[in-house]
């Protein structure tokens, strides 16, 4: 019988940089529509349409202390031996408007918050005034001169009419929301959550309410991968988890791309016998951007498109999944959003221990920051393999160790990718 080489194409991978894997990605990116959501519902999510202040704010004279309004002018040189006397002619509580002008030589009692009187050019606080009653009418004494504007916040001190508040993409947090009540913004315009599909695959998996079998584990990265869609700010729906079957694989994909944006696959995207997801990438029916990232963990991490609509077919080991998931889908989710900074922020920190594993790869390594001597620093998880799950949870950052023969010593400066959460709750 001859002998032949099998022809196994599947090793044979061209890898590209994690910079040219994300550029792929994102030359896919389709905005997301815009919908309307209840100003209650509008956290965490990302503005869909820039916001321009409808008015003035605060939009009157407005008093910063509970006190009296008064002309500054009337306390000229006045002193503690020479106090000056002023009629009291109204009071105005928060919510009211001045029902009395207040001319030369009169106050208005004024409380924090409420409109100042036209005339008025300064609220003196309470505590520096001294009532008095005389001939059944209200006295104030003053016993030192006040400036013009004190305790007085202008009209538009904040923002003018017209202002740009608040521009497209930007993530809708406490500070946002208070913007947006503030001008009676409560349907707010967002960007439409991309519907993101997950599914496991692999015949050794369980549910995470079977009892335990040897060989088999249960599925964790799907439902990690929910939580950080979710924090990417995606919509996620946790399908079926498959065996190791192509047939099924193609089928579920085809299905998961008719009803969602975005499908996201964990396992058999290696070169082992029953990786039926690096198979299923080089079939016709997808468009295969990358299958080797020049990354670790996740150098296997693939990407394929269909019609315009973005499969990510993920590592199934625990580190790879999460990395792949950070590194590529986020920032993909993040543009769909219009988000302006779809990518972890990045920014330096001291290496805390020496990395020593070499790679020819750059590696992202699950860390955790601490701030010693004014100074951040970045400590490598002590287990950080792609298949080691239990660090992920310990991870506030991932340190970026570019590709090395002599590994990285404790004290060099290294970037890290800040990831959303933190391990310290
Ligand atoms: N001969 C080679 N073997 C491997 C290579 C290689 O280059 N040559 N690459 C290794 C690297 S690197 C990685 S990463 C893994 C990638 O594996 P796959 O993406 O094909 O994933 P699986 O084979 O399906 O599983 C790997 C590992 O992860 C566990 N797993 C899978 N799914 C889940 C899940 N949903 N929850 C928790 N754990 C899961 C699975 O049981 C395996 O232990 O390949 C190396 N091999
Ligand atoms: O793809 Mo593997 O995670 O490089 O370790
Ligand atoms: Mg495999």
């Amino acid at each position: 019988m001859e002998q032949g080489k099998i022809n196994e194409d599947k090793f044979r991978r061209s890898a590209v940089s994690v910079e040219e894997a994300q550029a792929k990605v994102l030359a896919h990116v389709r905005p997301a529509e815009s919908e309307l959501v209840p100003i209650l519902e509008a956290g965490h999510r990302v503005l869909a349409s820039d916001v321009q202040a409808p008015h003035p704010f605060p939009h009157f004279r407005r008093s910063g202390m509970d006190g009296y309004a008064i002309h500054s002018l009337d306390t000229k040189g006045c002193h503690s031996g020479q106090p000056v006397q002023l009629e009291v002619i109204d009071e105005i509580p928060c919510g009211s408007l001045p029902s009395a002008s207040v001319g030369w030589g009169t106050a208005s009692r004024i409380m924090t918050g409420a409109k100042v009187p036209d005339e008025a050019d300064a609220v003196i606080m309470l505590e520096m005034t001294e009532a008095i009653e005389q001939d059944g009418k209200r006295y104030i004494l003053i016993k030192r001169e006040v400036e013009p504007g004190k305790n007085i916040t202008p009209a538009g001190f904040e923002l003018a009419e017209g202002d740009l508040i608040m521009e497209k993409g930007r993530r809708v947090g406490p500070g946002e929301v208070s913007v947006l009540a503030t001008f009676g913004i409560h349907q707010v315009p967002v960007a439409r959550k991309p519907r993101v599909a997950v599914f496991s695959t692999g015949s050794e998996l369980l549910a995470i309410d079977e009892p335990l079998q040897d060989g088999r584990i249960r599925n964790s990265n799907t439902y990690m991968l929910v939580h950080q869609i979710r924090e990417a700010g995606g919509e996620p729906y946790m399908l079926e988890a498959i065996e190791d079957d192509l047939s099924v694989a193609r089928q579920r994909v085809k299905e998961a791309f008719a009803e969602y944006d975005i499908v996201i696959t964990t396992g058999g995207v290696s070169v082992g016998d029953y990786d039926i997801m690096a198979e299923l990438v080089r079939e016709q029916s997808l468009e295969m951007l990358f299958n080797k990232v020049m990354m670790r963990p996740g150098s296997v991490t693939t990407a394929a498109v269909k019609e315009g609509k973005l499969l990510f077919a993920l590592s199934g080991n625990p580190g790879a999944c999460f990395v792949g998931c950070e590194l590529f889908v986020r920032p993909f989710i993040g543009a769909m959003l219009g988000s302006r900074e779809p990518f972890l922020p990045k920014f330096q920190a001291v290496l805390g221990r020496t990395y020593a594993k070499v790679n020819n790869f750059t590696r992202f390594v699950r860390g955790s920051l601490a701030f010693e001597d004014g100074r951040l620093v970045a400590y490598p998880a002590s287990l950080d393999e792609s298949s080691v799950m239990i660090t992920i949870k310990d991870s506030d950052v991932l340190i970026v160790i570019p590709p090395t023969n002599q590994g990285v010593q404790a004290g060099q400066l290294v970037d890290v990718l800040m990831l959303p959460g933190g391990s310290r709750g």
